[in-house]
């Protein structure tokens, strides 16, 4: 088993004194297996990217372990101190279904699904953030930095400020930051920046996402804010006068050398070579991967693949779209909706041209270990990420690390972060139905040496700029603002 296992393979019930670096997520990075009660290191893009930063530094990770109403004692895991927080039942409706993602993530990914605003679901939102900051503040050490996580929490920095004015406070942004004329719906808006602000450096993923953010602040607080320095008014407490907050780009990535090294096991390598046999041995596999989730652009993917069987353009004995579709917020009713959807078409579409030997469509509603997604990414040799929205998408930075062989060609949608910095995938604009249909068959129909050359340039720029590299930077920027506050 590799260092990223994913059971786990420490669990003591030794409780966390004080940590030097604390990283305040919405979830820990486990989850409790219904089948035999032990912790599995959870997926998610989030756990990916921060659980090697972590383990290397032996610092804390405060959150919420994914059961409601669970009262856990911290503990470790892997090498990491794990400190739960308790969220009930009703916390877990209001706080995390409803004003996390029924308000906030449909709000910042563009309005694609109407986000929904209740007074009882902020109020909800303020007590479970102001938890997460008490948390922290209990397990930081004297001077700490403590790294808040995501849009779930958007009020600690603020509220972790007042409690702890010694440490110094970071804050990573992983979801888009919407233009200002959407941002701007929010009732709360001006609270959710001020809670923001409370950060001594925000983190975005795009250098569009900063700037909404810094254009939100002027329109709303009427700060000043010069090429991402923001000068955020002092509290009497703090002694008056202002203090300057950075807003910047950090674009996350990938353990690299980890999908490398997996991507050359001779098992995995197998199991890739098993996965296509398993599908007739088709001459393309097409892949997609997400969390059931209405930003990932599915339903558009579907609509394509399935023109495209229709008008004769590729044809069932020939071609196979796997599509892993992951569980995600089943509680909520526009992700209920979307399964319906989805599972729909996929039904449709298999119905009307699988044959006895081959299926269009091979759908799994399941979410895999790592060791499966390299050994399906191996599979495929067109990978399809259509998202109408997405912060960064770890997937398409995953697919090219896997491609070890140098051979597949990435799909990528120009709404993902990712198309900041994958200039050499074949991009598409998903609403665009036609296109996306003729960026399929010219992925499928690439030469050699033109996919060869995209994948190097890919993997070359995925190598260049690992997630050791997005934590460094980030890190490194909340030292010098650490610095810079003590002789100020
Ligand atoms: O915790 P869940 O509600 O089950 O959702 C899982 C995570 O999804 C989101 O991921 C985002 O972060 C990725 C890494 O930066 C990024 O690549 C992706 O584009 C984002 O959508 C979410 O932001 C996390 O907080 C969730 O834990
Ligand atoms: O069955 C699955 C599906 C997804 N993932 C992982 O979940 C993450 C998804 O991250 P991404 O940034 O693409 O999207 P998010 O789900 O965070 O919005 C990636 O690391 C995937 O490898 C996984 O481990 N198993």
């Amino acid at each position: 088993m590799s260092a990223q296992s994913d059971h786990a393979t420490t669990h003591s019930d030794h409780a966390t004194t004080t940590a030097d670096l604390v990283v305040v997520s919405n979830r820990l990075p486990v989850d409790r297996s219904a089948e035999d009660d032990d912790w599995r290191r959870s997926p998610g893009g989030l756990v990916a990217a921060l659980e090697p930063v972590l383990q290397q530094s032996g610092g804390a990770w405060v959150g919420w372990p994914g059961q409601p109403g669970a009262e856990i004692e911290p503990f470790t895991f892997d090498g990491m101190a794990l400190v739960p927080v308790v969220l009930s039942e009703e916390d877990v409706e209001l706080y995390y279904e409803g004003f996390s993602n029924d308000t906030i993530w449909p709000l910042y990914h563009d309005v694609i699904s109407p986000p929904a605003y209740h007074r009882e679901w902020w109020d909800a939102y303020v007590r479970v953030n102001r938890r997460f900051a008490e948390a922290a503040a209990s397990v930081a050490a004297e001077g700490a930095t403590v790294w808040v996580q995501d849009y779930q929490l958007q009020l600690v920095p603020s509220l972790l400020r007042e409690l702890r004015p010694d440490v110094t406070i970071g804050y990573f942004h992983h979801i888009p930051f919407p233009a200002y004329g959407l941002y701007a719906q929010l009732p709360w808006r001006k609270q959710v920046l001020s809670g923001l602000l409370g950060a001594d450096v925000i983190g975005f993923q795009r250098v569009a996402d900063a700037g909404n953010f810094a254009r939100a602040v002027r329109r709303q607080l009427g700060y000043e804010t010069k090429a991402g320095s923001i000068k955020v008014p002092r509290t009497e407490a703090e002694g008056g006068g202002t203090r300057t907050a950075i807003a910047k780009a950090y674009p996350i990535s990938i353990d690299v050398a980890a999908y490398d090294e997996l991507a050359r096991r001779p098992d995995v390598q197998a199991r890739a070579k098993e996965i296509r046999e398993s599908l007739g041995n088709p001459k393309t596999v097409l892949f997609g991967v997400d969390r059931l989730d209405y930003t990932k652009g599915i339903g558009h993917r579907l609509k394509a693949y399935g023109e495209l069987l229709a008008d004769g353009r590729l044809d069932v004995e020939d071609v196979t779209l796997v599509q892993v579709a992951s569980p995600s917020r089943e509680r909520v009713a526009a992700y209920m909706q979307l399964r319906d959807e989805i599972e729909l078409t996929v039904g449709r579409i298999n119905g009307d041209y699988d044959t006895v030997g081959h299926t269009a469509i091979r759908y799994l509603h399941h979410s895999y270990p790592r060791e499966e997604m390299v050994a399906l990414y191996l599979a495929a040799d067109v990978m399809l990420v259509t998202a109408l929205r997405d912060g960064m998408n770890l997937v398409a930075k995953e697919y090219i690390a896997s491609r070890v062989d140098g051979g597949g060609v990435l799909i990528l949608s120009e709404f993902t972060g990712a198309a900041d910095e994958l200039t050499q995938a074949v991009r598409v604009n998903p609403h665009d139905i036609a296109g996306l249909k003729d960026a399929i068959t010219a992925a499928i129909e690439m030469p050699e040496a033109e996919r060869r050359r995209r994948m190097r340039a890919l993997r070359r720029r995925v190598r260049d700029h690992d997630v050791s590299d997005w934590s460094r930077s980030f890190l490194g920027d909340l030292a010098l603002r650490s610095g810079e506050a003590a002789t100020s």
